[in-house]
């Protein structure tokens, strides 16, 4: 009891809607998915019952508790420690056998044994065991393990109740007898048989399209295509949706403009907050909105039907060849959506050498922050064939599929690399398991992509772009003539003394240029460290406040005024998905590598590659005519 709360451990094996029942339980929109290891970090909520109050962790899945992989330790000391007051053990309730297991290997902790630890046991995903044709003798089972037994449909919310009814009796009645545990000794599968009712149907058949999907060649052409209609789709959706936002978004400049002259705001306020701030955010967020509003729901849709972990499992030979570990394609998929989590998911991982090789190679993956940048350069630079409608964008979508295969290629090569010189030239084996195909809840997964990665996104974005966008103003304005002139002040002095931020430029113009890019391009992703996402609008606030051109048409007018074509698209796009990883990924690579040597490895690792890839593609693109 922690003040009067009790705290209940929530585990079971990957994939089982743990995090969904914890969710449905204490009211937390915490993300799940339909692959193991969603969850990359234990998360706690609470909720009443009873007048009680239920402290509830939830902590990722593992499928046994040995000190192999970082979750399995984690779960095991957890339970060790003695911080749980009970334990909820959420089991497949099509897959008995295996949940059995883990049950087991629960109840055989001495902790357990020797304090009768309250243990509940859920059968969840009881609609598809029912859906399966499987029936459980929930009193045999219960009679067999002296724990309780409740079935459960977390999706729809079915049963909850019941769960926490559960919890609360476990956890109010009189403590276990240490005896009654200690007699506990059954076997997983004959209990299992026993207890599983008759079936109709094979819930083991192999599906026909995944004899594809696990196949060498089409797997690869299946990952393929999905990464091409997923990227079209966006593309497609996104051109007319940009445009329409465009022309209203630079519409409210003037009044917003006014709105401060009426408050009375003084000068130098309006010019930091209209032309320092809101202009350039007016002119990137038609180009940034649309494709993460179409494409974070699109790829959560894939995940959850099961058509991701299917891509990814085409991976895994090639990171086989790699000699890296299998596994290392879901930190790969998480890494996708955010870069720290990617390299948090990357514990599933025993070995430790293999683990640093996925955890110094997870900033390679374009994460969310960088897909918006992405995505606004292809929008801005390539136009649409065919040129418009719905089935526009195939150019566009196909830049954005060879920056991603791009990306994948360095992570490969420099995962051999690694893997060689870290852990020898074994490749660990790995079971990669295919979900169930799900129907997805197209409302939940939309809105719930919406409000949780877009809104994350774009606050990300706020919260950097907002306080760096007054530096660069001031920067602007802020000399340094040396110690004869006060060394700072705000008018410029005479002579030719650049500003603080056309220093800054100049001195980062020479590797700019040798890479396609110029120095105020390569000063914003200094300066947007804190988070990839405001990269964009920092180079328009940065070519705002230093350049000559202060207004223009349109986006695409104002970037060919400073000298932009599609060769400095293409150079940026190359920059943007290799480069140092974001502060939050810094501190997630340092606690867990516990290492600045390893940490500062993971910063140069892909910002070497980046600057040799850039240097080497503008010179190719300097041999186009
Ligand atoms: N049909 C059905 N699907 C469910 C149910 N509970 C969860 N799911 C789905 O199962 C998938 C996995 O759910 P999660 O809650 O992420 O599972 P988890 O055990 O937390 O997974 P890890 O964190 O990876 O260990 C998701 O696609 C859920 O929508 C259920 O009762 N019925
Ligand atoms: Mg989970």
């Amino acid at each position: 009891m922690k003040d009067g709360r009790t705290l209940i451990a929530l585990t079971g094996c990957p994939n089982t809607g743990k995090t969904t029942i914890f969710n449905g339980l204490t009211g937390r929109s915490t993300p799940t998915g339909n692959w193991s290891g969603t969850t990359v970090e234990p998360a706690v909520g609470s909720f009443m019952y009873s007048g009680c109050t239920y402290l509830m962790a939830d902590i990722p899945g593992s499928d046994s508790l040995s000190a192999g992989s970082g979750w399995e330790t984690l779960t095991r000391d957890f339970l060790r420690s003695g911080l749980a007051d009970a334990v909820l053990v959420v089991c497949r309730a099509s897959a008995l056998e295996r949940g059995l297991s883990y049950l087991d290997r629960i109840l055989r902790l001495e902790r357990v044994r020797q304090t009768g630890l309250p243990v509940v046991l859920c059968l969840n995903l009881w609609d598809e065991a029912r859906k399966r044709c499987v029936s459980i003798d929930l009193d045999l089972l219960s009679d067999v393990l002296q724990i309780p037994v409740v079935p459960c449909c977390a999706r729809c919310r079915e049963d909850l109740d019941d769960v926490k009814t559960a919890v609360h009796h476990a956890c109010t009645t009189a403590p276990r007898s240490r005896f009654r545990y200690e007699c506990l000794d059954f076997s997983p599968k004959r209990l299992a048989d026993a207890c599983c009712g008759h079936r109709r149907k094979s819930p083991a058949a192999v599906l026909p399209f995944d004899r594809v999907v696990t196949d060498p060649l089409y797997g690869k052409l299946f990952f393929l295509f999905l990464m091409l209609a997923l990227f079209w789709t966006t593309m497609a959706v996104s051109a007319p949706l940009a445009a329409l936002l465009q022309q209203g978004m630079t519409r409210l400049g003037v009044p917003f403009a006014a709105f401060l002259s009426w408050l009375d705001a003084p000068e130098w306020l309006i010019s930091c907050l209209v032309r320092g701030i809101g202009l350039p955010l007016a002119w990137a967020l038609p180009y940034m909105l649309p494709p993460m509003a179409v494409f974070f729901p699109l790829l959560a849709l894939a995940g959850e039907t099961g058509l991701l972990p299917r891509a990814a499992f085409a991976m895994d030979r090639c990171l086989e060849r790699c000699r890296a570990c299998g596994r290392q394609c879901m930190s790969m998929a998480v890494g996708l959506g955010c870069s720290a989590a990617g390299v948090l998911s990357s514990r599933a991982i025993v070995s430790y050498g293999h683990r640093l090789t996925a955890i110094l190679t997870c900033s390679l993956i374009p994460c969310s922050g960088k897909f918006p940048l992405l995505a606004a350069l292809a929008l801005l630079f390539f136009a649409g064939f065919p040129a418009s409608g719905l089935t526009g964008g195939l150019t566009r979508a196909l830049i954005l599929t060879g920056a991603f295969l791009a990306a994948l290629g360095v992570n490969l090569g420099l995962s051999r690399l690694l893997s060689r010189a870290l852990s020898g030239n074994r490749s660990p084996a790995f079971i990669l398991e295919l979900p169930e195909y799900r129907r997805p809840r197209f409302g939940q997964i939309i809105l719930g992509s919406l409000f949780s990665r877009v809104l994350l996104v774009l606050g990300r974005m706020a919260a950097v772009a907002l306080p760096a966008g007054m530096l660069i103003w001031i920067s602007a304005r802020l000399y340094c003539p040396g110690p004869a002139g006060g060394w700072f002040t705000f008018t410029a002095p005479a002579g030719r003394i650049p500003s603080l931020l056309d220093a800054l430029i100049r001195l980062l113009a020479p590797a700019g240029h040798l890479m396609g890019l110029d120095g105020a391009i390569l000063a914003a992703f200094l300066i947007g460290l804190p988070a990839n996402e405001a990269v964009f609008p920092l180079i328009l606030m940065i070519y705002l406040q230093a350049g000559s051109v202060t207004s223009a048409a349109s986006l695409s007018q104002f970037l060919a005024l400073q000298g932009w074509t599609w060769r400095t698209a293409l150079c940026l796009m190359t920059l943007c998905v290799f480069h140092w990883p974001c502060l939050t990924t810094c501190r997630t690579i340092r606690r867990e590598t516990g290492s600045l040597l390893w940490t500062a490895a993971a910063v140069w690792l892909p910002t070497l590659a980046g600057l040799l890839l850039c240097a080497c593609l503008n010179r190719l693109l300097s041999l186009v005519p």
